[in-house]
């Protein structure tokens, strides 16, 4: 059992392994989170990342391994792991005849929130996401970017401690992106954990304290960002970790005529 001298990792993923079919797509990741750690996690794509963050927050049941949130068994005690975490999953469904201001308030008032409150949290999380003058607009028809921006004001409603975030920058524009990098790093100097999945190497460089390279299933390496750099740019450890054979590699003949 965790004690207060060893507080639990926010995330630990325990030889967690998923299969579809006769493809093993999750083999053995095993990972911990520090609690207040910033953790980027990537790789290349197909490489496992959405299928293990999923197993991580309970949406896809795995095959072998467990997952804890702050040392509550997502499994075992769903309740106790998931009031914990805020989650952006790969390819949110959203209740698509909603305004963007109706669906925060909504779920606010699911999780347990007064009208108030939820009222409150939804404002300034549009505000805050810059989706103020989308305020008439339906979730069906946001933008990708808006709906990304969405999904993480969702995660972020219930003020959890931790964040589990698959690719939040993606279709983001710049001045966004900024908006949320700065929420994100105020969360962690506040106490909070975020894990984010990413294909921008700078991003994670720049934000992250702690790096996972998956590659193929598996961890291939896993620590500080400086440990996994050794030296170089994130990038190029990257390329050399799991870049193997598409250097060389070219455009087709008949593209280049
Ligand atoms: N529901 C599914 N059914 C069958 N195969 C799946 C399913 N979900 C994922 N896979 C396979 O599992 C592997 C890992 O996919 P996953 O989405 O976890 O990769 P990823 O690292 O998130 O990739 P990307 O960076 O492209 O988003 C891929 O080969 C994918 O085809």
């Amino acid at each position: 059992m965790p004690t207060s001298d060893h507080p639990p990792p926010a995330l630990e993923l325990i030889g967690l392994v998923k299969r579809f079919g006769a493809k093993t797509a999750v083999h053995d990741v095993t990972l911990a989170v520090p609690a207040g750690s910033f953790y980027g996690l990537v790789g290349p794509n197909g490489a496992g990342k959405t299928t293990s963050l999923s197993m991580a927050v309970g949406l896809l049941r795995p095959d072998a391994g467990h997952a804890r949130i702050f040392g509550a068994d997502v499994w075992a005690d769903p309740v106790g792991a998931r009031s914990r975490v805020g989650v952006l999953p790969d390819g949110l469904a959203l209740p698509e005849r909603l305004t963007g201001r109706e669906l925060l308030v909504h779920l606010a008032r699911l999780r347990g929130l007064s009208r108030d409150t939820a009222a409150a949290r939804a404002e300034e999380l549009l505000d805050l996401l810059d989706l103020l003058d989308a305020e008439r607009t339906l979730v069906n028809d946001y933008s990708t970017g808006m709906r990304k921006k969405i999904g993480l004001a969702t995660a972020l409603l219930h003020g959890p401690r931790l964040l589990v975030l698959d690719e939040p920058f993606e279709a983001v524009d710049p001045v966004s992106a900024l908006t949320i990098r700065g929420m994100l790093r105020a969360f962690v100097d506040g106490g909070g954990s975020v894990v984010l999945s990413s294909h921008v190497m700078a991003l994670v460089e720049q934000l992250c304290d702690r790096v996972a390279v998956i590659a193929a299933g598996r961890v291939v390496a896993a620590g500080t960002i400086a440990e996994v750099r050794a030296g170089d740019s994130l990038e190029d450890r990257f390329v050399e970790l799991v870049g193997a054979g598409v250097t060389g590699r070219r455009a087709p003949s008949w593209l280049a005529s």
